[in-house]
């Protein structure tokens, strides 16, 4: 799918469309971020920054940039995070502010794959981004994918689905749901958000 071009405004230069994707752990955002990265290149995605170990098979500056505490108080000292949190109350992730800028001034599609308290805070200041919760088929399916994905122990488990109830109450905050039946289907709904005239909301 080509985008089309960037709308102009009277008030400034051409601006894409920032996308916040959010849901709850395991529903498949970063499957879903992935499937979009594959196919449409085009579509720019932030990489977050974070204080979490990384899993196997994750690399630094790819999946995320891996900081220490430190470099994590650093960043947002110098006003350099568009947003951060602690997530499921264990470590912080940020989305750094410049590269997010420097897509949006080439015009191109940008997508943050972040928390529901991120996500808030793009909407505070941001309030011009599509804000898209990814949802899933039901809690039962969301419990087998976090399961599946094995990745977690069964206390982090227990930590990340208590946040999943509070993360899908939040639905109605959002413009816009996809459910995640199937990856591709769900990452061709986001990218068709994705590319749609930044000033025509959903
Ligand atoms: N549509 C789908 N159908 C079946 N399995 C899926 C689907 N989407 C994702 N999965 C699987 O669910 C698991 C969780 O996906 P993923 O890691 O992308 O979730 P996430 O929302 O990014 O999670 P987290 O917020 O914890 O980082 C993975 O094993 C992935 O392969
Ligand atoms: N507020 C932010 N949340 C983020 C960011 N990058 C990722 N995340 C969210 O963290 C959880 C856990 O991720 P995991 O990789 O440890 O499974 C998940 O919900 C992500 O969406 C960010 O920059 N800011």
């Amino acid at each position: 799918m080509t985008p089309p071009a960037p709308s102009r405004t009277t008030d400034g230069p051409a601006r894409s469309r920032l996308v916040v994707l959010a849901g709850p752990t395991a529903v498949g955002k970063g499957t879903v971020a992935a499937a979009v990265r594959d196919q449409h290149p085009d579509v720019w995605i932030s990489v977050s920054a974070t204080t979490r170990k990384p899993r196997p098979g994750e690399v630094d500056g790819v999946h995320y940039h891996f900081v220490t505490e430190a470099e994590f108080d650093r960043l947002v000292d110098a006003g350099d995070m568009l947003e951060w949190a602690v997530v499921h109350k264990v470590a912080r992730y940020g989305t750094p502010r410049g590269p997010v800028d420097e897509a949006l001034s080439a015009g191109r599609p940008a997508l943050l794959e972040i928390d529901l308290q991120g996500a808030r805070q793009v909407r505070d200041s941001m309030p011009e981004a599509l804000q898209v919760f990814l949802k899933p088929p039901s809690w039962e399916e969301l419990v087998r994918r976090l399961v599946g994905r094995g990745t977690e122990t069964e206390e982090e488990r227990e930590r990340r689905l208590a946040t999943a109830r509070d993360e899908l109450a939040a639905e109605p905050e959002f413009d816009v749901t996809i459910v995640n039946h199937e990856v591709h289907e769900a990452a061709d709904e986001l990218v068709t958000l994705m590319t749609a005239d930044p000033q025509v909301r959903p």
